[in-house]
């Protein structure tokens, strides 16, 4: 690729953000080097074909600053589109979404000299997901008693579907078709209240440091079993077995322990499982209103984790009695970036998408190995999604 393409000076188009509530998650176009077989440009019809990955990042939306360095260093920079004190020459349209693309433009048109194109959150989501069911194998599987299974995706009967994407908030979008879908409810217990309520319980610092936390807990050692009500045995007349949580931290009523006094772990996991249980649940009963039986859960919460996915589906499950399926997505806390990032064809002057190479698919952190980001000064948590080999129509 030129980098010196007058389309890349005025539009980084190779650039979708979605700035969130905790996370700023990042999508970018990597060409293949030109030393790479398969990564040269065709041009014919005045349209050249650049092949590459799209790469993920994310970032915390309270460290905005790393994401600005990582930006201005890794994307800007290598695009050729930046001068050397930081500040670009033109203004620089890039597309983004979530709040953080109202709350945040000031600071990135200051900073980058970026200014967005904003896209709907929702719509961005819904984009994100339809792009990935239709175009990605492999995509979306289900995750019930320990087994994966990879779903296959009819195109022909995809809709409708209800998607309830797991951020710091929680919505829940029927979906009838491209572009096609309607928000119908959410619910305020999301990602960040078992993020918030897990750093003020257990005093730990991370996400990844309270998810490992919960790995190690019980969560009987807090959550009122329906068995410490009954005695030990079922309620087979109602259909709850005697494990089954009748009340989420209802041990600490009568306990006579002060916080201190439980394994922080024991929090972790009765936290995680509470949040994951009543998204299941109220998802279900989204789905049951308007007749849904395909459920996708995406949003970072659920960061790929046995024991979320394995609760909701089990929620989904119990509550439809079999009817509904929950399923999840590989690239789930990408579904706004990506759908923003696939907005970029609905211009004339700028990129189209077209995956190809299918099945081909490389670790993100390879993004950081090539030739094109050798020299990477900010880190960026980029571990969390697989890159997509794809090529890019610069018409
Ligand atoms: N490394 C991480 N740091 C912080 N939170 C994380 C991390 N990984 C996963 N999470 C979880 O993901 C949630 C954020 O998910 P996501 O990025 O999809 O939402 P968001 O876009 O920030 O929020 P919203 O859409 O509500 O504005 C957090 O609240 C937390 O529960
Ligand atoms: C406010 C948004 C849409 C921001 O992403 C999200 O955090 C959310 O859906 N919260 C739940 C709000 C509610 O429906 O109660």
């Amino acid at each position: 690729m030129d980098p010196k393409n007058s389309r890349f000076s005025t539009q980084i188009s190779h650039l979708a953000l979605d700035i969130g509530g905790t996370l700023i998650k990042l999508v970018y176009f990597s060409p293949n080097g030109d030393n790479c077989e398969d990564g040269s440009i065709v041009v014919g019809n005045g349209c050249s074909v650049v092949q590459g990955r799209l790469c993920f990042a994310k970032f915390e939306t309270r460290k905005i600053d790393d994401c600005l360095d990582f930006i201005r260093f890794n994307i800007l920079q290598h695009s050729g589109v930046q001068h050397t004190n930081g500040t670009a020459r033109d203004k620089l349209s890039v597309k983004a979404t979530g709040g953080g693309a109202f709350k945040f433009a000031d600071l990135f048109k200051e900073k980058l000299g970026i200014v967005f194109d904003k896209e709907d959150e929702m719509h961005s989501l819904v984009c994100g997901v339809n792009f990935l069911l239709k175009t990605v194998p492999r995509e979306a599987f289900t995750y019930l008693d320990g087994q994966k299974e990879f779903v296959q995706i009819d195109h022909n009967d995809l809709y409708p579907y209800l998607l309830v994407n797991i951020g710091s908030g929680v919505s829940m979008i029927k979906v009838d078709g491209d572009g096609k879908y309607e928000r119908i409810s959410g619910t305020s217990l999301g990602g960040g209240t078992f993020l918030g309520l897990g750093k003020l319980l257990t005093k730990c610092k991370s996400f990844d440091e309270l998810l490992e936390l919960s790995h190690q807990g019980n969560n009987r050692v807090i959550d009122m079993l329906v068995g410490d009500i009954y005695g030990g045995t079922d309620y087979s007349k109602i259909g709850l077995s005697s494990t089954a949580i009748a009340s989420s931290f209802g041990k600490a009523i009568s306990d006579g322990k002060e916080l201190e006094d439980y394994q922080p772990e024991d929090v972790a996991r009765s936290l995680l499982r509470m949040i994951s249980n009543n998204i299941g649940q109220i998802a279900y009963l989204n789905a049951l209103r308007f007749g849904l039986k395909r459920i996708f859960f995406g949003g970072f919460f659920i960061r790929g984790l046995e024991y979320t996915m394995d609760t909701i589906s089990v929620a989904v499950h119990f509550w439809s009695r079999g009817e509904a399926k929950a399923m999840f997505l590989r690239h789930e806390g990408f579904l706004g970036a990506l759908g923003a990032f696939t907005s970029y064809k609905d211009q004339s002057h700028s990129t189209e998408l077209k995956p190809h190479h299918h099945t081909v698919e490389r670790a993100v952190l390879k993004c950081s190995d090539d030739d094109s980001f050798r020299h990477i000064p900010v880190t960026a948590n980029v571990n969390d999604g697989e890159a997509i080999e794809c090529s890019i129509n610069l018409v």
